[in-house]
This record gives C-alpha cells, structure tokens and sequence, in this order.
C-alpha cells in the first residue's frame, strides 16, 4: 500500500533570480530523486508588483522542459495565486510555508513578519545582517512554535553526505585544517551601482553573499567531526579588501579556529577567480580531500596521497563523481522542510539554528573588523 506523500504548500517571496531556480525545482518529480513521503506545492507568490508575481507564475507554469515541465502537468501550481504585496503571501490560508527570496537587508523584516503572521519560513542565505536580527527570528519561531531554517542548499546534496562519510571512516585520520574559498569573477566593474552585489544599501560586498559557502563546509569538516568538542568557534584573524567604487568589500579572508581540532581558513571573492580543482581541500594527518568549484555544488570529491615529504597512509588518488538529481538541486532542501514540518520538527536537524547561528556570527566578526562601509551597519532587530 502507498501512502499519499506529505504535501506542504509555498508561498514564495521576491520573484527574482534565485526565486525562479527555488520554484522551478518544487516542479520537479520527487520520485526522480527517491522522494515519496513528501511533495510541493506552489500556493502563492508575492512581488512588489502583482504584473511581476503573475509574469513569474505564468513564465515557470510554461515550463516545457524535463525535468520541469512535471509540475505544471501534475498540479503543483494549481490554483496558485499571484499577489501585489508580500504581505497577502503572508497571510494567505493556503500558505504552510514561506520562502524569502529577496536581497539580504530584506531577509530579517521579511521573514519576521511570515512567523509574526503564523507561517513557517525557509530564508535564504545569508540568514540575516547579523546575530542580532537571527536571536529575534529564532525567539519568534520558538515562541509561536513554527519552523524555520536557512537555505544552505548545498548542505543536502549527496556530495556533503559523502564528504562527513569519508571523515567519519577515519580512512584520512583527523582534518588538521582547510581551506574553503568562493572566488569568482562577477566582474563587478561591469555591473550598476544598483546591483545586490555592489550596492551598499544592499549590503553588497563578497562576505555576506559568498560567505556562507566556505562557513558550511568549514561546519561540515571541524564542527561535526567525530573529534571535534569545541562547540563554539571563533574567528582568530581576518582580513578584507575593499571594492573602493562603493566600499563593499570585493574580497574577505578569515581564520576559524576549533580549539583542539583545527583551523578552516574561508575566502571569497567576487573580483578574481580561485582555483577550479580545489575549491575546498580538507587536509588531514593520512591525505587530503578535495572539491573541484564552485563550492555551492561541486561535483568532484578527490582523494589526494601526500607526497614524499610528509607521506600519510593513502597511497593512491581517486575521485568520486556526483551529481545532483533531476534539477538544479534546490529540491533537497524544500523536501527537507516538508519533512520536518511533516513531523512537527521546528528545525532541521541538517541545518539547525544553533549552527547557522555560529557561521552569522563569523560574518559579523569578520564585517566588523575590516573597514568596509557596512563595518558598523546594525540590522533591523527590534524594529
Ligand atoms: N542559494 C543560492 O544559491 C542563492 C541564493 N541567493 C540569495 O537570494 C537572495 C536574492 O538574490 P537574487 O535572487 O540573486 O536577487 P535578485 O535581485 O535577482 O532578486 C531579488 C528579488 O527581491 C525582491 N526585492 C525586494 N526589494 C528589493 C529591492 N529593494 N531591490 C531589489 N530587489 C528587491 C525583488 O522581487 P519583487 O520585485 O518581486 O518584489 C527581486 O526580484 C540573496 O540574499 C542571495 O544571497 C542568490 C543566488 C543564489
Ligand atoms: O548563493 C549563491 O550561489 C551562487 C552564486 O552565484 C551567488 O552569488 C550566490 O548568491
């Protein structure tokens, strides 16, 4: 006998970007990725304008492509309703959960007000400006007993499954320390002084956008290893450089440290490249691990011996390829919050609050000691 999978209803906010890719994968086959016990639905997207939330819907249901070309044909956006404001998604009865979409600055005062109207939220990264805006979300979920999780996709694709498998075997012995660096060239000079990236206002810069890549695998290598005890790691020393045209920062560098454990050293960039085959390398007393760019969905888990000067116990390379299901990956993520919710969880045991709230506190220390123009900014917590 088959049971009818939990079906949780989005409200999806900001019809951008990273909207478009969030709501497209809900349109995907969950069975194309072994998933039956829960489905999506797409009940609601609010913009600024009700043309852009209903250009938005009308644009993903004409989807005729595979994978995404399912969801149409299955229902998923039926009945879906394009709203002129983010505050009828919010209060919409047919809504389980929001997702927030928009630029960062937006993220505290949009997710706020979803838990102050009773939904659940899925926030993308980062969470929010900084701890303080997190500590107020998080007291609001706790106090009215509703859901709520960053977007750090990647923490669910298979490769992150495989890179704690292989840290956990012991087959490399102890991680003693990593880098993990987003750079990319967004050839910032090219763009407006509007863009979320450059533009102040938006808390533009490489930290707050890119930040979160190197925070998850640091987290995934230190702060869940078997070894690991320290359950609050700071960052020891950082450095910015300055995007002189708005101030931002174009590139930061920080060193977090897991007393008794090890050091992650985490970079971005959004004005150079880094290097492509080894995005992330995790350097343990037996060999290395290695994953190729970009750091948000690598493909590449390699095996890497030593060498002569310091031989470990791994003697030979090898790399394990993977992909991700039918989509561009996002989907994990949104069954991940179907599931919990399904069960009555008020955070994923994946990407619990606790840990997010570590890695806001890094790019609050690292913002902080540098001398961008968002050195001193305080989020809107309280307001
Ligand atoms: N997980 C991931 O892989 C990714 C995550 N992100 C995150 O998603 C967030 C949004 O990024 P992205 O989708 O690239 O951004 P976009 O600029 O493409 O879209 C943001 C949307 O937010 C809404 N919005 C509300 N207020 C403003 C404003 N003042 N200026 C501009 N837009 C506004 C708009 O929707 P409307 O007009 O409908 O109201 C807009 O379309 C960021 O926080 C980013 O870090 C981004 C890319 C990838
Ligand atoms: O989250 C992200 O991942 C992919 C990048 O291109 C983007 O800047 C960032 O927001």
């Amino acid at each position: 006998m088959t049971t009818k999978p939990f079906t949780l209803r989005w409200g999806i906010i900001g019809t951008g970007g990273i909207s478009t890719r969030f709501s497209k994968d809900l349109l995907v086959d969950p069975s194309t990725r072994g998933v039956y016990d829960v489905a999506h639905k797409i009940a609601a997207v609010g913009s600024r304008s009700v043309a852009s939330a209903q250009k938005f819907l009308d644009t993903i249901a004409a989807s005729d492509i595979a994978p995404f070309n399912w969801g149409p044909a299955h229902g998923v956006l039926d009945g879906a309703k394009a709203h002129g404001s983010y505050e009828e998604v919010y209060n919409d009865p047919n809504v389980d959960a929001v997702y927030v979409g928009t630029p960062h600055v937006y993220h505290h005062a949009n997710a706020k007000a979803a838990l102050l109207a009773g939904k659940n939220v899925l926030c993308e990264k980062p969470f929010t400006l900084d701890v303080a805006e997190l500590d107020e979300l998080i007291a609001i979920a706790k106090e009215k007993n509703l859901f709520l999780m960053e977007a750090v996709w990647t923490r669910f694709h298979p490769i992150a499954f495989a890179v704690q498998d292989v840290l956990k075997s012991g087959k490399l012995g102890k991680p003693v320390r990593m880098s993990a660096d987003f750079s990319m060239n967004f050839e910032p000079d090219t763009r407006p002084d509007s863009n979320r990236m450059i533009d102040p206002k938006l808390a533009g810069g490489s930290l707050l956008d890119q930040g979160p890549y190197p925070a998850l695998w640091a987290m995934l290598a230190f702060h869940h290893h078997p070894d690991n005890k320290d359950a609050d790691p700071k960052v020891v020393a950082s450095y910015q450089r300055i995007y002189e045209r708005s101030g931002v920062d174009a590139a930061s560098h920080w060193i977090v440290e897991w007393k008794g454990l090890g050091q992650a050293h985490c970079v971005t960039d959004m004005a150079a490249s880094g290097y492509n085959d080894a995005s992330v390398v995790i350097t343990c007393r037996q060999g290395d691990l290695v994953l190729n760019f970009p750091p948000w969905k690598p493909t590449k888990l390699s095996i890497v011996p030593h060498g002569i000067y310091e031989p470990g116990t791994i003697q030979e390379r090898s790399v394990q390829e993977f992909t991700v299901h039918p989509g561009d990956g996002m989907h994990y993520e949104a069954d991940e919050v179907a599931r919990c919710i399904s069960k009555g969880l008020k955070e994923s045991p994946r990407v619990p609050l606790a840990e997010s709230r570590i890695t806001q506190g890094w790019l609050d220390a690292v913002r902080r000691a540098g001398g961008s123009v968002l050195k001193d900014t305080v989020g809107t917590a309280g307001k």
